[in-house]
């Protein structure tokens, strides 16, 4: 078998596309404009990469960005002080810190001083807790994004078995959590998995988001099941750099039904997802219904 690509890229510009059409009307019938504040602290070459192309789809889907870019060795006073200010400043709708912090900084502080409302990463201890509980929430951009891409390919989630490589707060947690609310009988997998080999095959979907360069074989596989890779992985090979998934995609390609390629599967859709929780983030501060299409 040879798998069905999942063009992310394509499905991540038709995503905006809806969302600059609700940003549209939202502006004509409301005279509401939904801004997106990114704070960059430091000075990562990645990360300011990151930060600019979010910058430009923002702007690109008629909404306002505010970029605060702080140095390296701002302190915690600091970083509070603005987070407050944003908070308390009615045409920022969507705040995102960009992880991870320089070392001095504490993730957990800095994340939990933001307004849960304003929260477009789902990062908050407050929307953690209401998507475990299958509240309304913020839904952490890049697990909506894969569950978007999930729904699309299959239509029902529902008695499937599922698999998520990795245990993080950004990623695999809540992966889990919205593949157990789409009725998946879900297992987290780690790095003490015990025959991670075994466990894997037994899956019809796989979501790998460990951060180990193509670590997934093909013969982990199941034939015919759904390969969501979400790592992003900077690699050398002959004396280029190149950017590959967690899953070795050659080879689990020729046995998987489907697969997302890195680039172009779950990254886009992660950017988009933060564009689409935003334009949440504003119905709701306004009192306005719901978009459609674009929450979990
Ligand atoms: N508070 C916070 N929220 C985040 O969502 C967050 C963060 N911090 N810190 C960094 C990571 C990383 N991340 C990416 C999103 C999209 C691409 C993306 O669009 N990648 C393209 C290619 C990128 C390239 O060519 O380098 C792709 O996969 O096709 C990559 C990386 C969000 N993150």
């Amino acid at each position: 078998m040879v798998a069905q690509v999942i063009d992310g890229k394509a499905f991540a510009a038709k995503l905006r596309a809806q969302v600059a059409e609700q940003v549209a009307t939202l502006k004509e019938a409301h005279g509401i404009i939904p801004g997106l504040a990114v704070v960059l602290v430091g000075e990562d070459p990645a990360s300011q990469v990151y930060v600019r192309s979010k910058g430009k789809q923002t702007v690109e889907v008629g909404m306002n960005s505010y970029e605060h870019k702080l140095d390296a060795s701002t302190s915690e006073e600091d970083l509070l002080a603005l987070i407050d200010r944003l908070n308390n400043d009615p045409e920022v709708h969507g705040i995102l810190v960009q992880l991870p912090l320089p070392k001095h900084l504490n993730e957990d502080l800095v994340i939990n001083a933001i307004d849960p409302a304003k929260d477009v990463d789902g990062f908050h201890i407050s929307n953690v807790g209401l998507l475990g509980t299958g509240q309304k929430s913020m839904v952490p951009c890049t697990p909506l994004g894969c569950l978007m891409m999930l729904r699309d390919h299959h239509g029902s989630l529902s008695g499937m078995d599922a698999v998520v490589i990795g245990r993080s707060n950004i990623v695999g947690k809540p992966m889990a959590q919205l593949l157990l609310g789409d009725s998946c009988t879900v297992t987290i997998a780690h790095s003490r998995t015990k025959n991670l080999a075994e466990v894997v095959r037994r899956a019809d979907i796989v979501v790998a988001a460990v951060g180990r360069p193509e670590m997934v074989p093909g013969d982990w596989i199941k034939p015919g099941a759904t390969v969501i890779d979400v790592g992003i992985n900077r690699i050398e090979r002959d004396g280029k750099t190149k950017l590959v998934g967690d899953v070795h995609y050659d080879s689990c390609a020729e046995v998987a039904g489907a697969i997302t390629p890195v680039p172009g599967g779950v990254g886009p859709m992660t950017i988009a997802c933060l564009l689409a929780n935003t334009l949440t983030a504003c119905t709701r501060a306004n009192n306005l219904p719901e978009p459609k299409g674009l929450t979990a």
